[in-house]
């Protein structure tokens, strides 16, 4: 399992584009699948062009998705993380800067597909991006860690398909123990979600 942490393809420049927009056209697809009105037998023949469409992907398989890099320092990139992944359709994604001081913040809008309650954001959706921006908080400090505690606080319901704000920062560091708090703020600038987690440095790499 070792392997699954330094054994990854690297993707660049046009590859890394090329794979990014057929993930954007998947995304998509997966919003217009949970919109369409089309009568049941133009969704089974669309059916069978997906279809084909997985077979032509499944061709050529990797062991694990490939990762990227960044900027001169050639840091590795989980350009497949289900939050922030250009090559992941599920990702929505969010595209998070890292301040100097150590905020992690981004504005994103969320379609239809994370939808929970009517027209607003689904809880464990919201909370997939918490854990994903607090543990990025907390690897800002120099000491990245595997989520231990995540709570969740839901102060608002999040609207869909309007612009939302997320940030972050971590409190404190003790010992291999990083603790983070955050929210999401609705357009209006009130927050819709709080939450607080604490991160544990594990002792050796996950899975080795
Ligand atoms: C170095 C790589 C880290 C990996 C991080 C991932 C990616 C890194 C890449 C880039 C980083 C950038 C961004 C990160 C972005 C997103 C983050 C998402 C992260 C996740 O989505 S990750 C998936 C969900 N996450 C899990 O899948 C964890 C499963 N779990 C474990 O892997 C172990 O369980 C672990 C490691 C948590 C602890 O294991 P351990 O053996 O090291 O712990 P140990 O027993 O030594 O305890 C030491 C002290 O922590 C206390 N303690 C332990 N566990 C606790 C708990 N749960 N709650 C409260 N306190 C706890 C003890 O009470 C003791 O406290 P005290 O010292 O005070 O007595």
């Amino acid at each position: 399992m070792r392997e699954a942490f330094v054994d990854r393809d690297i993707l660049t420049g046009d590859d890394e584009a090329g794979m990014a927009a057929l993930a954007a056209e998947v995304r998509a697809l997966t919003e217009a699948v949970v919109r369409t009105g089309v009568a049941s037998a133009e969704a089974a023949s669309v059916a069978a062009e997906v279809a084909a469409l997985t077979a032509r992907l499944k061709a050529t398989r990797r062991v694990h998705p490939p990762y990227g890099t960044v900027g001169e320092s050639g840091m590795e990139r989980q350009i497949a993380n289900p939050v922030t992944g250009h090559l992941n359709p599920i990702a929505p994604p969010v595209d998070f800067k890292v301040s100097e001081e150590g905020i992690v913040r981004a504005e994103f809008t969320l379609p239809t597909v994370y939808e929970g309650p009517p027209t607003f954001v689904h809880g464990g959706v919201s909370a997939m991006i918490m854990d994903q921006v607090l543990g990025m908080a907390a690897a800002a400090t120099g000491t990245a860690g595997m989520t231990a505690t995540l709570e969740t606080r839901y102060r608002r319901p999040t609207p869909l398909g309007v612009p939302l704000t997320v940030e972050a920062k971590a409190s404190r560091v003790e010992g291999r123990k990083i603790y983070a708090d955050g929210t999401i703020c609705g357009p209006d600038g009130r927050v819709t979600v709080e939450a607080s987690a604490m991160f544990i440095a594990p002792q050796t790499r996950p899975g080795a």
